[in-house]
């Protein structure tokens, strides 16, 4: 029997839909969420996810705003254009898109946003909050994964997670939203010594290494849940996963596909932290 795929696309649809009637709760009380979008140099996969975001922004009510720079823009150039951003009443969100230009030192640009617009979630004092376990905006990526096991109604608490990678947006923070759920998590990557000797111990196996097809029935225990985060080009430049999605299905209960699995989920959750970010400063003025 085939795997149950869990569908991303029908999934952040139902969550934008939620979104989009909180916009235009926001817009009777005359405040219209505002996403900043900064791309840096003419690398175009990035071009094209900045152009999906915006769509998806528009597509929901929300005011979205391109900022545009060139390849040579200098780190000061950058940083000054997120101090202007920081400034400004009618921008809730901030996200500079990745990777930037290896001229321009990453970790400094992510710090500069304020903390209150990043809906990117990967400020340190985010990521902070997040190990926390205190009220902040999540890495999009991740969170879309906690939503789609909600959404599909898997049980995380008890259960064993495997991590296949460890990178800061993805791999990192994924281990600690499912820890705070009471998963029992285990971390592995591209260094661990016999992986099948632990992902084959996963009751939900994430899988965000960059590696076209790396996971195969080798890997995966029976009955396990399997999330490919993974976005590559196989042999035949189509799109895939980190999975081997045709030699897992069927060993899995469920089963994420590529695309239509994780990654519609990372737009959606950008736009639920940008109209909750439009929420806290309408709730703040309230305060005053
Ligand atoms: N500032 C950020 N930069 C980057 C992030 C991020 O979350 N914030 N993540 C990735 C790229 N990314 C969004 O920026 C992203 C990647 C993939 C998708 C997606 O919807 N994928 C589709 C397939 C798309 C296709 O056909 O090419 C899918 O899997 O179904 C959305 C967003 C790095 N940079
Ligand atoms: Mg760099």
């Amino acid at each position: 029997m085939s795997s149950a795929i869990i569908n991303g696309k029908e999934i952040g649809q139902e969550i934008r839909n939620s979104v989009a009637e909180r916009v235009a709760r926001l817009k009777e009380q005359g405040l219209t969420p505002g996403l900043a979008v900064v791309l840096v140099g003419d690398n175009q996969a990035s071009a094209t996810y900045v152009r999906n975001k915006q769509k998806s922004c528009e597509a929901i009510g929300m005011y979205s705003e391109l900022i545009k720079l060139a390849e040579e823009t200098t780190q000061e150039e950058l940083l000054a254009q997120i101090e202007l951003l920081n400034n400004r009443e009618d921008i809730h969100g901030i996200l500079v898109q990745l990777p930037l230009p290896k001229h321009i030192d990453e970790d400094t640009v992510i710090a500069t946003i304020d903390v209150e617009k990043d809906v990117d979630g990967f400020s340190p004092v985010s990521v902070g909050k997040m190990m926390l376990g205190q009220e902040t905006f999540l890495p999009c990526t991740p969170f879309g994964v906690m939503k789609l096991l909600e959404y599909s109604g898997i049980d995380i608490s008890g259960k064993h997670a495997v991590i296949v990678g460890r990178s800061h947006i993805v791999g990192k923070p994924m281990g600690q939203l499912l820890l705070q759920k009471d998963a029992t998590v285990t971390y592995t990557h591209s260094r661990t010594p016999d992986l099948p000797s632990f992902t084959k111990q996963a009751d939900l196996l994430i899988v965000a290494i960059g590696r076209a097809k790396f996971i195969t029935k080798e890997h995966v225990k029976e009955g396990a849940v399997v999330i490919d985060v993974g976005m590559n080009r196989d042999e035949n430049n189509k799109l895939c996963g980190d999975v081997n999605y045709s030699e897992v299905d069927g060993i899995a209960s469920h089963i994420t596909p590529v695309p239509g699995g994780v990654g519609p989920m990372t737009i959606t959750m950008l736009l639920f932290n940008t109209v909750q970010a439009a929420e806290n400063k309408l709730a703040s003025k309230v305060k005053q």
